[in-house]
């Protein structure tokens, strides 16, 4: 499995991509592959004590949980001589009025080398939430080893790789290498509730800290196949409350069932207004600004190692909505989609508890694809609502809000970051990466790049398997391992690019 030494054919690709031998590539990375190896151990124990940190973003009064990861964060960064800043980036607004500080958002930065490029690292210590009754085999908070497998919640979403990055500078220091670029990272806490306060963050900060960032690199997603892969594009994603309140307090439905309009009734109507069977939005004018696709870009799908039948037994489906590969890709990646999340309000513990729900929320959001903006999807959706609700004639009161508000990301293939990302995947796997794309959200690429004109390339290290947001959440100790030697070769190729793009 352990594919270090490159075989021939890879000395040839090195030599002919920038000059180099592949013999100088080797002497280079080599001692730092074998310094990962042996540290492994140490490696995986770091992770385990940052998955012992319940850092769930979702819920306001864990914050703390989150700051104390990025404290953590903060000790490996400064141990190795980085600056770190927190950067304050404001307060948010509780459903009870009462305000309450965000958590910083980590700026750091190591000693510059005006000849050197620089590269800006971003991920986050933010999870989703997970409890052991969810149906996780072990205690998500809790790191557990199995079959090569580590488990627990944040290991491949996001705390595995943005600690992979920081092992991968400690191994230059630790082998007594100098680094070849200069190092930025931001680190934050609040990614998987939308990244609220980064965007002004970079706004403020495009002509001071990212003056002289030339790369920016993210790796908060996972492979599509056992193919190592590189992302160009991700989708962007709208969350919608829709809440219908009714009577003053919950009734009784012996008594009031058939004389009230009942708020989850309106909801769920509401609700199934939404998709039809097919998975198709019925939310007039939402796929108007879908690109149509093209020849070339269905080329693109065909040769990618997507196998649909593993997906189907991984995930426990008998049938996806598509019937090939490449259109489940395509509803995937390159179409807009929505799902129906939760209801806020009802009831949803076990028995049989016979009540009117007063007041429901109803959530939901909509992935969107490049050229749909967040706010005409925003105000489509809502019109949408409001115009069923009306043919209700409901005396209850309708609400409808949004948050995240991300748009989609896509890369331009061209860029050269991309060739460090190939070469870099080529020599510690032997092998060409695959060129993806994402159906979830980084909600802030898009803004990375709009805002700051900089080079933006995703380097995930996450197996296809290690089920994100899901139960039993996990990263293989290979794809942990392995990938911090991914990420020190990347600094290794990032260095040999000459600047202009026209040259490499
Ligand atoms: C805005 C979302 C909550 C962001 C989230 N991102 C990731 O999972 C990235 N690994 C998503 O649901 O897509």
């Amino acid at each position: 499995m352990n594919c270090i030494s490159p075989g021939p054919s890879l000395a040839l690709v090195l030599m002919s991509l920038h000059g180099t031998s592949c013999f100088e590539t080797l002497a280079a990375l080599r001692p730092l592959f074998q310094h990962i190896d042996r540290h492994q151990n140490e490696f995986v124990q770091r992770l385990g004590e940052w998955v012992a940190v319940p850092s769930d973003s979702s819920q306001p009064a864990l914050w703390g949980e989150v700051e104390k990861v990025l404290r953590m964060a903060e000790d490996r960064i400064t141990a190795m001589g980085g600056k770190v800043e927190f950067a304050d980036v404001g307060s948010h607004q509780l459903p009870s009025g009462e305000s309450i500080k965000r958590p910083p958002i980590i700026l750091a930065c190591f000693e510059k080398d005006p000849k050197k490029p620089t590269v800006c690292i971003y991920g986050h210590v933010d999870v989703q939430p997970a409890k052991k009754e969810d149906g996780w085999a072990a205690e998500p908070f809790t790191l557990t080893e199995l079959n090569g497998n580590l488990y627990g919640r944040g290991t491949t979403d996001n705390k595995g790789p943005v600690l992979a990055w920081l092992h991968a500078i400690e191994t230059y220091q630790a082998t007594k290498q100098e680094v070849p670029v200069n190092i930025k990272l931001i680190v934050e806490g609040l990614e998987e509730t939308g990244s609220d306060g980064l965007e002004e963050l970079i706004r403020n900060r495009k002509d001071t800290f990212f003056s002289d960032v030339d790369y920016i690199v993210i790796s908060d997603n996972v492979w599509l196949s056992r193919r190592p892969a590189l992302t160009y594009g991700t989708r962007g994603s709208t969350y919608f409350f829709v809440e219908v309140e009714g009577p003053k307090i919950d009734l009784h439905s012996g008594v009031f069932g058939g004389c009230v309009q009942e708020p989850m009734s309106d909801l769920t109507a509401l609700l199934g207004d939404l998709l039809d069977h097919t998975g198709n939005i019925l939310v007039p004018g939402i796929n108007d600004s879908v690109t149509p696709l093209t020849e070339e870009e269905r080329k693109l799908y065909t040769d990618l190692q997507f196998d649909v039948e593993e997906m189907k037994q991984e995930i426990g489906v008998q049938r996806f909505l598509q019937d090939t590969k490449e259109a489940v890709l395509m509803a995937q990646w390159r179409y807009p989609s929505l799902s129906i999340h939760g209801i806020e309000g009802a009831f949803s513990l076990p028995g049989s508890k016979t009540v009117i729900p007063r007041r429901v929320i109803g959530k939901f959001s909509i992935r969107q694809v490049p050229k749909m903006e967040p706010a005409v999807v925003e105000k489509q959706v809502t019109e949408h609502l409001h115009q069923m609700f009306a043919q209700r004639n409901s005396p209850n009161k309708l609400k409808v809000s949004t948050t995240v508000r991300a748009k989609a990301w896509v890369a331009d293939l061209k860029d050269p970051q991309y060739i460090a990302g190939q070469k870099a995947i080529k020599a510690v796997f032997g092998v060409e990466p695959e060129l993806i794309r994402e159906g979830s959200t980084i909600p802030i690429a898009h803004s990375f790049q709009e805002l700051t004109g900089k080079s933006v390339m995703m380097l995930p290290i996450g197996g296809h398997d290690d089920g994100e947001h899901s139960q039993n959440e996990k990263i293989s100790r290979y794809n942990f391992i392995e990938g911090t030697k991914v990420f020190a070769a990347y600094f290794y190729e990032l260095s040999l690019l000459k600047q202009s793009p026209e040259t490499n």
